[in-house]
């Protein structure tokens, strides 16, 4: 039987990039869709202006846009996929949490609150039992679960299988598309012929979002993990997918083919959005590439390329994710197939 959902920011470039992968999902029927107070009352079709590359689905196209709030979500709707502003967030999805439902997030609020697991499900589905603390401690029916941001979702999981040689510092420099920053976000005469070589509050994003994925759960809590990152982040004038180069220190040497083959083994998960293989490691040193590698995996898989031993020590190598699918819709979704999994929703 189909789990009825809803979607919060549904007209956004997240939210359409939802109803892309929600509208023929096989477990989840679209319910309601949500936006700001200009939107209500519209459909779908008049609220949203459809900018991705399929047509608009049928199933959604005249669905009236509701306004975001509790009483304006039908009961029987029971997990919530939200594409909000962060700040929109902050305010909306405790409200909904209280009134029951159960929400997969992909805005930043509270990504790092102490008791909101932050869940990559191929790394830390076990972290999803955070759940039950937040619970206890917030007296709520529904539930909170956030996944990272788009650069640590690409970088995060090329450094869980280098864990066994005891991870000690990571350096990361991005390479952004443009669509991160939303259709509106960056204007043509600032990016092209150019790159910008700061996005506000996106390093301390990295930083602080790896050591909580990689960290571990006791039962109560997160340990994070203690390795050091540093990131240094840049917009490029690509569309889709976000490249970044990384290197890495551990204690224990690792070789670059150790690497390459501790990545390509890692294991994926047995949810409908995953991708298989999880990591791609590409041979050619001069991959991966945006517009070539960006739909691996459905817009799921992580690549990996050049991967070779640092002159400063340790490794260094390339990866790549398509920052609004894994690394943003695609994210909430398998967040919310991990929910319905685990008996959350
Ligand atoms: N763009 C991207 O690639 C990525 C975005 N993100 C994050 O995802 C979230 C959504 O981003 P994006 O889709 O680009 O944003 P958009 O601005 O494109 O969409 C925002 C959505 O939220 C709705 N909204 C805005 N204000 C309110 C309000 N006051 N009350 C209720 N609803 C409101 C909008 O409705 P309306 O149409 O009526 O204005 C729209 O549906 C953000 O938190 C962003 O940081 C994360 C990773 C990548
Ligand atoms: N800042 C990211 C996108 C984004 O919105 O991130 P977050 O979900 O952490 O707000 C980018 O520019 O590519």
């Amino acid at each position: 039987m189909s789990v009825r959902v809803g979607i919060l920011g549904a007209t956004g470039a997240v939210g359409q990039r939802l109803v892309e992968l929600l509208a023929p999902h096989p477990s989840f029927e679209i319910a309601s869709v949500t936006a700001s107070e200009s939107s209500a009352g519209a459909t779908y079709r008049d609220a949203a202006k459809w900018r991705t590359g399929s047509p608009i689905p049928d199933a959604v196209a005249n669905v009236e846009v509701v306004p975001t709030e509790p009483s304006a979500v039908p009961d029987d709707v029971s997990l919530l996929f939200s594409a909000l502003p962060s700040d929109v967030g902050a305010r909306v999805e405790p409200a909904f949490c209280e009134a029951g439902y159960v929400v997969s997030s992909n805005a930043s609020n509270e990504r790092m609150a102490d008791d909101v697991p932050l869940v990559i499900p191929e790394l830390n589905a076990d972290h999803l039992a955070l759940l039950d603390v937040q619970r206890a401690e917030r007296g709520w029916d529904g539930a909170l679960v956030k996944n990272p941001n788009c650069s640590t979702i690409t970088f995060v999981p090329t450094l869980a299988p280098l864990s066994e040689y005891g991870l000690e510092r990571v350096h990361v420099a991005t390479l952004q598309a443009v669509s991160g920053a939303g259709y509106d976000g960056v204007s043509s005469m600032e990016i092209v012929d150019n790159a910008l070589p700061h996005i506000g509050g996106e390093a301390e994003k990295l930083e602080t979002e790896s050591r909580k994925l990689l960290g571990s759960f006791d039962g109560s809590a997160i340990d994070h993990h203690d390795v050091t990152v540093s990131a240094s982040v840049n917009r490029i004038p690509t569309l889709d997918g976000h490249l970044e180069n990384v290197w890495v220190e551990t204690d224990d040497d690792v070789t670059p083919e150790a690497a390459a083959e501790a990545m390509a083994a890692y294991p994926g998960i047995d949810l409908h959005t995953a991708p298989d293989p999880f990591i791609e490691v590409l041979s050619e040193p001069d991959r991966p590439q945006p517009r070539l590698d960006r739909n691996r995996g459905d817009g799921m898989a992580v690549s990996v390329g050049g991967l070779e031993s640092s002159a400063t020590g340790g490794l260094q190598y390339n990866c790549l994710a398509h920052n609004t699918i894994r690394g943003a819709a695609g994210a909430s979704v398998l967040n919310g197939e991990l929910l319905v999994d685990r008996g959350y929703v």
